[in-house]
């Protein structure tokens, strides 16, 4: 949407634009600000401008208008006198014109109590004599107070009733917030969400009542209402759950859609989904982008991490409304950019989301090892932790971590009150079945998901923890020491478990030819979803030059000291029955990755023995394959 507020000098445009501006969460724009210096100069010195002073200031204007209107609108303040120079500005449709109109006593009166503005108000009579009676937009009485006229604007039909940038479908927790967030960045949005009677009645509607704060926000419990409220190409979100309502909701809207409007999948759906409908609705003349959302509902209000995938012309429709509700980086650009076709933006997120699954159990099981092994109190876990993130460990996860542990519910902690029956909702377990169907090792990954299943049958562990008498044991170890050492073992898993992720990343690309850019990819992590950290800030550069974070010369040495303590702690723990289902899995991977002489030879020849399925010889570089009659070769004792 673009407003743009007439009159001459003094009528007051900077402060109706400015507070409407504000009103309609959109920029403003002074078109004074846009002045060359010689113009300014002119001014100044009470000299009129002429038309050849003005065209390129013009010019200037109308190339950002296009701009602002197609990363969302903007209110210009330009005095805009003459027709002339109102249709130069005219570079896109629906522009809303205020034309702000007093007496010539007024304007003055105001000019002269006016400081630190460069225009004389010597050049009024010239303005007025310039100004061009405009036959279209609204004429607005500058008696009234900015208050008031703001009100007035926002009643105009073109502004209450106009078109939506982006619809919503599913005011759910994400739904909700992200609805919010295109909001508060001046992106007009309509929501929506299903009418079950008697349970899930006029939640949009209600939605954009309790939100009057953002009039460009419309709630709508009619689906007829809401598409027709969307401008064209229809760009429509839908946040509801993965799966079977993605199909419905898709089916129900297809008949409504013409080619070229975009629908967009933000929920946590399985890539293998999206493949199907990328393409299916490509074929109808839809475009369907698969996006990843991640940073939960605080991410989602106030800057998520967005991996979109699909149709990439789709996406460069979408990319200014994204990038304003976006993370930003340490280098503020957005946390967001094109990841690749098909699926491929919910592949990521997919992948994400394993991560985030083991950087959780990492964390789990520093807690129980700090709680049982080293008897530490809850404050006295949550001190080591807010240390650990000021000596370079800091992440979104560990942060929370140290929240948690503080939380008290009257005189328990709320933590201790908390049923350790872990929940999954899909992501963790489709990247094992990701991971084996394209054979990358994943066990790091895997164990974090085979821990939450583990956890969830609480009845039968109380069981036989009974009939095995098991006990969490504690250490004798100097405790300042062994912190030290669970650091490192922590750091060293998180790095692993990174590698795992993006080892996974790397082959699904290579072999469905997707060309992730794996350092971009790390960079929309920097920010925005939940395992942003510092170590992510570092794998932006590390996947710049390495396709592994273990083939990172900068990191050799402090890696190969960390595998010591790693090593250590896992020995440490399982000697003191501690289940670390990450840490060690995260051991094993390393060390298996680094060892030359993997015990495989024996596998391969039991293989062969029982199977007669073959092998090859390390003394024949060939590569043929052998089998051998094991059994009769076997000698027996004389
Ligand atoms: N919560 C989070 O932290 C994150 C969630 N996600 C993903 O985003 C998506 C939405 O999640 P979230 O907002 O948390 O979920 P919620 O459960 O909070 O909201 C779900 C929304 O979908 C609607 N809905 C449910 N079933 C259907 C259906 N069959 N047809 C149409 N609408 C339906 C619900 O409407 P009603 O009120 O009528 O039931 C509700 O508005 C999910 O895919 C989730 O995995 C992604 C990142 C983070
Ligand atoms: O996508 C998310 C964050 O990025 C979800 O919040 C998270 O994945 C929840 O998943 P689960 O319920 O399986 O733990």
């Amino acid at each position: 949407m673009i407003i743009i507020v007439t009159g001459v000098s003094g009528s007051g445009k900077t402060t109706l634009g400015s507070l409407l501006a504000k009103n309609l969460h959109l920029p403003f724009y002074d078109a004074d600000d846009f002045h060359p210096t010689a113009n300014i100069e002119k001014m100044t010195h009470g000299i009129p401008l002429t038309d050849h002073d003005r065209w390129p200031w013009l010019d200037h204007l109308a190339g950002n208008i296009q701009k602002w209107e197609s990363s969302g609108g903007g209110i210009l303040a330009c005095s805009a006198l003459r027709e002339v120079y109102r249709e130069r500005l005219q570079t896109v449709p629906d522009i809303i014109w205020l034309h702000l109109k007093g007496m010539k006593e007024v304007i003055a009166e105001r000019m002269a109590a006016r400081k630190g503005h460069y225009m004389n108000p010597d050049l009024l009579d010239s303005q007025l004599n310039t100004w061009e009676e405009p036959g279209y937009g609204y004429q607005m009485d500058i008696t009234k107070t900015p208050e008031e006229m703001v009100k007035e604007v926002l009643s105009y039909p073109e502004i209450s009733q106009a078109a939506s940038h982006i619809g919503i479908i599913g005011m759910g927790v994400m739904g909700k917030s992200l609805a919010l967030n295109f909001a508060e960045k001046g992106v007009p949005v309509s929501v929506y969400n299903r009418f079950v009677e008697g349970k899930e009645e006029n939640i949009a509607s209600q939605f954009a009542e309790e939100n009057t704060e953002f009039p460009l926000l419309k709630g709508f419990d009619d689906l007829a209402g809401f598409l027709s409220s969307l401008q064209s190409p229809k760009k429509i979100l839908l946040m509801i759950p993965a799966g079977a309502a993605i199909d419905q909701q898709i089916a129900q809207l297809e008949s409504s859609l013409q080619a070229g409007d975009i629908l967009i999948d933000g929920g946590n759906s399985f890539y293998e989904d999206s493949n199907r409908r990328v393409k299916d609705l490509e074929e109808k003349g839809l475009h369907f982008v698969a996006m990843g959302v991640s940073g939960g509902e605080e991410g989602a209000r106030r800057g998520p991490s967005l991996m979109p995938g699909g149709s990439r012309e789709a996406f460069d429709i979408l990319a200014p409304y994204l990038q304003k509700i976006a993370a930003k980086d340490t280098h503020a650009n957005p946390c967001v950019d094109y990841i690749g076709p098909a699926g491929s933006g919910h592949f990521i997120k997919m992948v994400h989301n394993s991560i985030e699954y083991a950087e959780m159990q990492a964390l789990a099981e520093i807690y129980q090892l700090m709680k049982y092994g080293l008897k530490l109190t809850y404050p006295e876990i949550s001190k080591v932790l807010k240390n650990w993130a000021n000596e370079g460990l800091r992440s979104y996860l560990l942060e929370i971590t140290a929240d948690i542990l503080l939380v008290r519910d009257g005189r328990e902690y709320l933590l201790d009150m908390v049923l350790d029956k872990a929940g999954q909702k899909g992501t963790g377990s489709w990247s094992l079945t990701t991971a084996l169907n394209f054979q990358v090792p994943y066990s790091p990954l895997s164990e974090a998901v085979t821990a939450r299943m583990l956890s969830s049958n609480k009845s039968n562990r109380v069981e036989l923890a009974e009939y095995y008498g098991h006990r969490f044991g504690a250490f004798a170890e100097d405790k300042v020491i062994l912190i030290e050492k669970l650091k490192n073992a922590y750091a060293l898993t998180r790095f692993i478990n990174h590698e795992v992720g993006f080892d996974l990343m790397k082959t699904v690309s290579e072999k469905e030819g997707w060309n992730l850019n794996l350092s971009e990819i790390a960079r929309i992590w920097t920010n925005g979803c939940i395992i942003r950290s510092t170590m992510m800030e570092q794998l932006v550069g590390i996947f710049k030059d390495n396709t592994s974070i273990f083939t990172t010369k900068s990191l050799k040495s402090k890696i190969k000291e960390m595998k010591l303590d790693l090593t250590y702690i896992v020995g440490l723990g399982l000697q003191h029955s501690h289940a670390l289902p990450v840490m060690s899995a995260a051991a094993n991977y390393f060390l298996s990755r680094i060892t030359t002489d993997s015990p495989a030879n024996l596998i391969q020849a039991q293989r062969d023995y029982f199977g007669a399925h073959t092998y090859q010889r390390k003394d024949d570089p060939s590569g043929a394959f052998f089998h051998s009659d094991w059994k009769a070769s076997v000698p027996h004792p004389s």
